[in-house]
């Protein structure tokens, strides 16, 4: 059985006068899912959440979520999100309880002090929970911003670039945190970030975009395994070792050489296999470094287009 769509877009396109910021683009997210929404700045990233939020409309194209179309059950979707789009906003000269108490109040859910204390120590502020925000650091603010965005306890948690500006501690305590509300309270979450290595972490599937276009789509598994590396083998005897491989069956795969370094296209199941062949036949190989394609590939998109 296919699993229950927890987001369904289909041809979603957004114009903003002469620019295409997104370009029908379908995308599914499944429960249980953290689903890694990827691209370079300008990619129509934000411009996709903005329209999943329903804070700006489609010009084309349909969105259900909870298998509803989107237009016609804002209301009652959204009671079932949270969300973190741009700079989460606080009194800062209230402390961080007082902030979620009055958020709470506002949409309606439960504001007793164990709730509270309970988020902040999900998110490990419980310490500082009588400090006044003004005095939190960026991480400290974005983990209280996911607090604010859990408080109604959400079915999909939808996040803008939620590392933004923190330092690798900060953004591994809220990829650890994403990896928590998945696994442990069985949340769908949506990430979308500009760097591949930070979702393909904890992804469990992702799509590429660029230009508003859907360039790559499917598990991260199936991504990274089928992905052919492009790995360069340094060797001593750059001659005797171009014989060997045009005598061998590695020979298809050898793409290129340059000075001592031999260029192949190859699994990595395969590297250790190639690496024996060398050093049985008494080639010594001083490196062996792999780029992966789909990291050589997201570079590419992703340069030039930066802000
Ligand atoms: N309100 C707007 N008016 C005009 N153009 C816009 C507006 N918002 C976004 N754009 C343009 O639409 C395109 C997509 O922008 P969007 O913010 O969705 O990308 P993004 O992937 O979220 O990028 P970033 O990571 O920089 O936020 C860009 O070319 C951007 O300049």
């Amino acid at each position: 059985m296919e699993k229950e769509k927890i987001i369904e877009v289909k041809g979603l396109s957004k114009k903003y006068k002469s620019i295409i910021a997104v370009d029908n683009l379908d995308l599914n997210v499944y429960r249980g899912d953290v689903f890694g929404f990827l691209g370079p700045n300008g990619a129509g990233k934000s411009t996709t959440i903005r329209m999943l939020l329903s804070l700006i409309k489609p010009n084309s194209g349909s969105i259900k979520i909870f298998g509803l179309p989107l237009e016609k059950n804002r209301i009652e979707i959204l009671k079932k999100v949270g969300a973190i789009v741009e700079k989460p906003d606080f009194y800062l000269y209230l402390n961080a309880y007082k902030n979620l108490e009055i958020l709470g109040k506002l949409s309606g859910v439960d504001t007793s002090k164990k709730k509270i204390m309970e988020m902040l120590e999900l998110v490990g502020l419980e310490k500082r929970a009588y400090s006044k925000v003004k005095t939190f650091s960026h991480g400290m603010k974005q983990r209280l911003g996911l607090v604010q965005a859990l408080l109604h306890d959400p079915e999909l948690i939808i996040l803008d670039e939620p590392t933004t500006g923190l330092d690798p501690q900060g953004m591994k305590e809220i990829r650890e945190l994403i990896v928590y509300l998945s696994k442990e309270k069985n949340k769908t979450i949506f990430l979308s970030s500009h760097i591949l290595r930070e979702v393909e972490l904890i992804a469990t599937r992702m799509i590429i975009i660029n230009k508003g276009k859907a360039q790559v789509e499917g598990t991260v598994d199936e991504l990274l395994n089928a992905e052919i590396l492009s790995v360069t083998f340094e060797v001593d005897e750059i001659e005797k070792a171009i014989d060997l491989i045009n005598n061998s069956q590695w020979k298809s795969i050898l793409k290129n050489t340059i000075k001592n370094e031999l260029l192949f296209e190859m699994k990595k199941n395969e590297i250790s296999e190639l690496n024996k062949f060398f050093v049985q036949n008494e080639i010594n190989v001083n490196a062996v470094i792999p780029v992966r394609s789909l990291e050589d590939y997201f570079l590419k998109i992703t340069e030039g287009t930066g802000k």
